[in-house]
């Protein structure tokens, strides 16, 4: 079996080393030719997951032709707001295989999920969602994991998630694809705000009535958008939002606790470093759905208009 993964940032050359277990050949599309090339010089991709050594089932290249000639499904490793132009470049060419959707968040200018742009641009049989507590760094150094594998075909589901199944990473099918969507997305926001309590020094208590609400609203909204509220209470729902509301490995917690220390959102972003997804998501949630009050105290902070420590507060008192 060959796979490919298109995107070599953190996550997806991490989870290329996950397929190399099963799958004979995992290809990995890189942007640039240059950090391709060092890849296949060194065996490790030294500018996202520096000094962790690559299966040697790996082919790194920027040829996207030859990245998925043959694949049997098609794993979409790239930023969320960066998804539809790539994928609109690739349209003409893409393989008719299933296609595994990684990024989490919300398209800025739609308001749309990562399966539904993908559905929106490419002509291909099933759009599936891989989603769970999933901090790219642990999986890389082999440190155990579950994750769902998301697709309306549960047969189809089944066998992807069994390829991404080794003995440390567990994948697991589920068809709530929409539930799927909402929880990765939603949980960066969340994440952010967690951050602030954490920055602001505001202790245990407030960061888990944060982490609480967030949940709640999460559920809430992807109850009113079809999903199934069981999802929000797994691995892709509870489980990443603790993950990313706890660790300091993500970059959106990491962006939450510089806003919560007082620096302002371009110097958070910048010392978080990497895809803080939950930055661009808040406001393009309440594109989505208005009655979103969690997000919507979080995107004050973001654009600047209430303080880290009022919007705690405010959300506290809202509950
Ligand atoms: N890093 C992690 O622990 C996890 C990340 N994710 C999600 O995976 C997605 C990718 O994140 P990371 O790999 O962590 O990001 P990263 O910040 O480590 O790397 C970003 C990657 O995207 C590529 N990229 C940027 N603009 C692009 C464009 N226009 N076209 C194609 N590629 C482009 C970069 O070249 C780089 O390879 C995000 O949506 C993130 O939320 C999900 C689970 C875990
Ligand atoms: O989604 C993630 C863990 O499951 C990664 O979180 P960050 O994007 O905040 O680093």
């Amino acid at each position: 079996m060959h796979v490919a993964v298109l995107g070599a940032g953190s996550w997806g050359t991490a989870v290329a080393g996950v397929l190399a277990h099963r799958a004979d050949s995992v290809g990995l599309w890189c942007r640039r030719e240059e950090l391709a090339a060092q890849v296949r010089a060194t065996g490790s991709n030294e500018a996202y997951l520096p000094g962790v050594p690559l299966s040697p089932r790996i082919a790194a290249g920027s040829e996207f032709a030859a990245v998925v000639a043959g694949a049997s499904f098609v794993v979409l490793a790239v930023p969320l707001q960066q998804l539809r132009s790539r994928l609109s470049q690739w349209a003409g060419e893409f393989p008719a295989v299933p296609v595994v959707n990684l990024a989490k968040g919300v398209e800025a200018a739609t308001g749309e999920f990562g399966t539904e742009i993908v559905r929106e641009v490419l002509d291909v049989p099933h759009v599936l969602a891989l989603s769970g507590p999933n901090l790219a760094a642990e999986i890389a150094r082999g440190q155990p994991a579950a994750t769902v594998v998301a697709g309306t075909d549960l047969a189809v589901a089944q066998e992807v998630a069994e390829a991404f199944t080794t003995p440390v990473f567990h994948a697991h099918a589920v068809t709530d694809v929409v539930g799927v969507d909402v929880a990765g997305a939603f949980k960066n926001v969340v994440a952010l705000a967690v951050g602030m309590v954490e920055g602001a020094g505001l202790g245990a208590n407030a960061r888990a009535a944060v982490l609480t609400l967030g949940l709640s609203e999460m559920a809430a909204l992807g109850c009113r958008l079809g999903a199934s509220t069981s999802t929000f209470l797994g691995l892709a729902g509870a489980g990443d939002l603790v993950a990313t509301s706890t660790s300091s490995l993500s970059r959106n917690h990491r962006v939450g606790v510089a806003l919560g220390e007082g620096l302002p959102l371009p110097a958070a972003v910048q010392r978080a470093g990497g895809t803080a997804e939950g930055v661009a998501t808040a406001p393009a949630l309440l594109r989505r759905d208005a009655d979103l009050p969690f997000v919507r105290d979080v995107v004050a902070v973001l654009e600047g208009d209430v303080s880290p420590v009022q919007a705690v507060s405010r959300l506290l008192s809202a509950s």
